[in-house]
């Protein structure tokens, strides 16, 4: 199995991201964090580009000892000499020159003919290696330039010192097929290729980068280039992670390996979106927030019999405790029947019918049914006695307006099965419902408390309404939950009537018994 070095550059080339400026420390700890992910390089930042970039190279490169660390120079010495400074006290200092090599970037932003970069090239890795015992030589641009040319300058630099030759996909314009043709041309046409290791950096611009980097290894590349999360200049760089998944899930395919520790992964994306502030995307591979979740129900139910019908990497491969089963729109009876378990309710099936049904009807009011809102349908049906008569309400309707009274009508099916339909007012909309419920039901009700909360956060939270009565003068507690609170108000006062209706049912029940 073929060994690949992995170089990370969430400290350089992440940094580039648009917005993204860390500190010192915050470079300092992700640093230690990519080390104990295993990276066999580190890019801690461009040393000649601000004292701050200084710094924090410095002290990552004096503090890191259990991988090289490198810094990023253009070809002049004073870069150079800047990051040899910062470099030095390293544990295997290196340095990565970059000059561009494309028709594009010579002629237009360099202003420089294509010897001049050869001979500026060949200068500055000879100079670097007086310094740096490891020196990588980057052709910017690599994927747009012209290969022959690639080729004359790859020999030139290898001659001068350059032990890396990285050939970058800058601007994120290459295929699979094309960057892997250009490393077999290199390795085929330059003579003294032996002599370096081949490696690859890709961008993300046409959403190429991760299958760029893998075609470039099948390729002969044996150090890829790329960062956390895939942050990075523009659309971003190749994301490691999922590189080094792909190799490991897909090892049928790829007989190449890594040093990374895979359950270091989850944590490093973390930090680095903590300190970068570059949100990850729920769907993004391997370290989503969704990467693990499953909520339609036909995947949860596969999942729940198999994991492996619906899930390629097992969550603890890459430091997460655990999938996820959402419970929402698209979910079945299984999953639910899984979450009510782990709440703790034994439902037989009629219930679990219910709760579901509660559950189903929810979804459809509700973006996000939480585990709280589930908590409150469950424990309604599981606490609601199925068999005993109840008043249930059917529909009801409330016309409220800063003029007139507020009215309410109600239709209502009494315990003996008849349908019965009032309207009656009061003074807000709650007591005009109150109201002609009394008027509904067959008794003598008495409102002595009524307590309004939310279940969650948010605008769709549910509301939920415990209601003290009393009824024929026995006292008589009621709850319900609804995301509407006029409905909330007017089951929990039903829910209290029924109960005492069910304390009578069974009274008369035991009495039978007897
Ligand atoms: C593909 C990449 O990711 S390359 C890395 C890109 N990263 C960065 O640019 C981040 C850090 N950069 C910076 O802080 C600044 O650009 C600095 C400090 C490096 C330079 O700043 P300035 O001196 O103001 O120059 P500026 O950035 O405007 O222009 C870049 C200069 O470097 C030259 N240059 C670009 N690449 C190279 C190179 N590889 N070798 C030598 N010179 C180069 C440009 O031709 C230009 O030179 P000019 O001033 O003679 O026209
Ligand atoms: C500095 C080089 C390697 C780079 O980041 C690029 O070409 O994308
Ligand atoms: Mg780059």
């Amino acid at each position: 199995m073929a060994h690949v070095n992995v170089f990370d550059t969430t400290l350089r080339d992440g940094e580039q991201s648009a917005g993204v400026n860390l500190n010192r420390l915050e470079k300092l700890e992700i640093a230690k964090q990519l080390e104990r992910l295993g990276v066999d390089i580190m890019e801690a930042g461009f040393p000649a580009s601000s004292q701050g970039d200084f710094d924090a190279v410095k002290e990552i490169a004096d503090t890191v000892r259990g991988c090289s660390v490198t810094g990023l120079a253009r070809a002049n010495k004073r870069d150079i000499d800047i990051a040899w400074e910062a470099l030095k006290g390293g544990a295997e200092p290196r340095l990565h020159i970059f000059l561009a090599t494309s028709p594009i970037h010579m002629t237009h932003k360099l202003k420089k003919t294509p010897e001049e970069i050869v001979e500026t090239a060949v200068e500055m890795v000879a100079y670097a290696k007086e310094k740096f015992p490891h020196v990588q030589w980057s052709a910017e641009d690599a994927s747009r330039s012209d290969l022959d040319f690639l080729v004359h300058i790859i020999e030139k630099v290898i001659d001068a010192g350059a032990t890396v030759i990285n050939l970058p996909d800058t601007v994120g314009y290459t295929t699979p097929d094309e960057y892997g043709k250009m490393f077999q041309y290199v390795k085929e046409h330059v003579p003294n290729i032996d002599k370096a290791i081949l490696s690859a950096h890709c961008h993300d611009d046409l959403g190429m980068a991760v299958s760029n980097s893998i075609s470039a290894i099948e390729h002969g590349v044996r150090q890829i280039e790329g960062t956390i999360n895939g942050i990075g200049e523009r659309a971003g760089n190749a994301a490691l992670e999922e590189i080094a998944v792909a190799l490991q899930i897909r090892k049928d395919r790829y007989d190449y390996q890594t040093n990374l520790v895979l359950n270091e992964i989850k944590r490093t994306s973390d930090l680095v979106s903590r300190l970068t502030g570059m949100m990850v995307p729920g769907n993004k591979a391997v370290v989503g927030r969704n990467a693990f979740a499953h909520e339609s129900g036909i995947h949860q139910d596969g999942v729940l019999k198999e994991a492996s019908t619906y899930e390629i990497i097992t969550p603890a491969m890459v430091g997460i405790d655990s999938n996820r089963m959402v419970l929402g729109k698209h979910s079945g009876r299984h999953a639910f029947k899984q979450k009510a378990q782990e709440l703790g309710f034994e439902l037989n099936e009629s219930k679990l019918k219910e709760a579901f049904e509660s559950f189903k009807n929810l979804t459809g009011k509700k973006k996000e049914v939480t585990e709280d809102d589930l908590f409150a349908i469950l424990t309604d049906t599981q606490t609601e006695n199925e068999d005993q008569p109840k008043y249930e309400m059917k529909a009801f309707q409330v016309q409220y307006g800063s003029i007139n009274r507020p009215t309410a009508t109600v239709l209502l099916t009494r315990p003996d099965g008849e349908e019965v339909e009032k309207a009656n007012t009061g003074e807000g909309s709650v007591e005009a419902i109150y109201n002609t419920l009394d008027d509904l039901i067959d008794a003598d009700v008495h409102l002595q408390d009524y307590q309004l909360s939310s279940i969650g956060k948010g605008r769709d939270a549910l509301a939920e309404v415990h209601v003290q009565l009393t009824v024929n003068g026995v006292k008589a507690s009621g709850r319900a939950a609804d995301q509407d609170v006029l409905e909330a108000s007017a089951n929990a006062f039903i829910n209290a009537v029924n109960r005492t209706l069910n304390r009578q049912y069974k009274d008369s029940y035991q009495q039978v018994q007897v």
